[in-house]
């Protein structure tokens, strides 16, 4: 199979971790990445000489990964799709913007290309999706983070987050307000929502919880398959302890079966 070269777009914790862990990875390899103008001297000089740092995506570019943040996907992941450039996408909350999703889908079907919407911090994606097909009736999602988590958020206008001793609900609303609200917490609560019910049937809870250490997802879901109950306990990554560790290691899997002749 041949090598799979990869234009990342975004160099923070998860762009880093990914230059990282994906040079272990046979098969795949970061060509590019793509910053802000002003952060281009700098990444370049904390990145292999193998990979270059830019602020445009490059004409080449075949297939694109999303790990910067909402603003990325007007700015550069809409125009690569025009082009014909399969995407990976993990700001998935994006689509809380009304019209995004219309205008993804019309971007890559301009291009003939695919838009994939990575499953990131969260497990059991592929079981409510599937479970949508027969119908659901009911799709909640509870996000649970340390109150630290949540600091640079609105939860921070009406909480004093440092002074929490219990868990404290910060917001119950729709997965499209969530998502919203919470760019860079909330966007797992729009992938169970297109998963599943959509957007604004999708009923959020986000806890600031100074009993925690990790971030923890709570999907419960009922429908004409059965229920399902999934809760993930997030290690968060270091460099940024609003993101789950496996977001990485979902964007890794998504690489690595680009490459495997078994794909799982
Ligand atoms: N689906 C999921 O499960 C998850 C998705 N995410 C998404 O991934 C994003 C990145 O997470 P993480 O790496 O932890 O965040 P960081 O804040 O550590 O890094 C984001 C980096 O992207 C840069 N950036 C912002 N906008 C753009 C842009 N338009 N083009 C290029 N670079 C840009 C930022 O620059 P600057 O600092 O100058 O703004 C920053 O360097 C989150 O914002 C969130 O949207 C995160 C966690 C889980
Ligand atoms: O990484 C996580 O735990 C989830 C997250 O931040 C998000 O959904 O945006």
């Amino acid at each position: 199979m041949p090598e799979q070269q990869v234009t990342l777009v975004g160099h923070g914790a998860i762009g880093r971790s990914l230059v990282q862990r994906s040079a272990a990875l046979p098969g795949v390899r970061i060509t590019h990445v793509v910053v802000p103008p002003h952060h281009r001297d700098a990444t370049q000089a904390a990145l292999p000489a193998s990979i270059e740092a830019c602020s445009t995506v490059p004409a080449s570019t075949r297939l694109l990964l999303e790990c910067a943040g909402h603003s990325a996907l007007l700015e550069h992941v809409l125009p690569a799709l025009e082009r014909g450039v399969e995407c990976a996408v993990l700001s998935v909350g994006a689509v809380s913007e009304p019209g995004m999703l219309e205008q993804l889908e019309a971007a890559a079907r301009r291009g003939a290309a695919q838009v994939h919407l990575l499953s990131g911090a969260i497990g059991g994606v592929d079981a409510l999706a599937a479970a949508r097909l027969a119908g659901l009736d009911d799709v909640t999602y509870t996000g649970r983070k340390p109150p630290g988590s949540w600091s640079g958020t609105p939860a921070e206008q009406s909480f004093d987050l440092r002074a929490l001793r219990e868990p404290t609900v910060i917001l119950e609303a729709s997965a499209r307000e969530a998502a919203r609200l919470y760019p860079k917490n909330a966007n797992v609560a729009a992938t169970i929502a297109l998963a599943g019910l959509g957007l604004d049937r999708t009923r959020v809870q986000l806890v600031a919880d100074p009993g925690v250490t990790e971030n923890i997802h709570e999907i419960r879901v009922r429908g004409a398959f059965g229920e399902m109950a999934i809760t993930m306990r997030g290690q968060p990554l270091a460099d940024n302890p609003k993101t789950s560790a496996l977001t990485v290691l979902s964007a890794l899997r998504f690489l690595s079966n680009r490459t495997s002749p078994v794909t799982l």
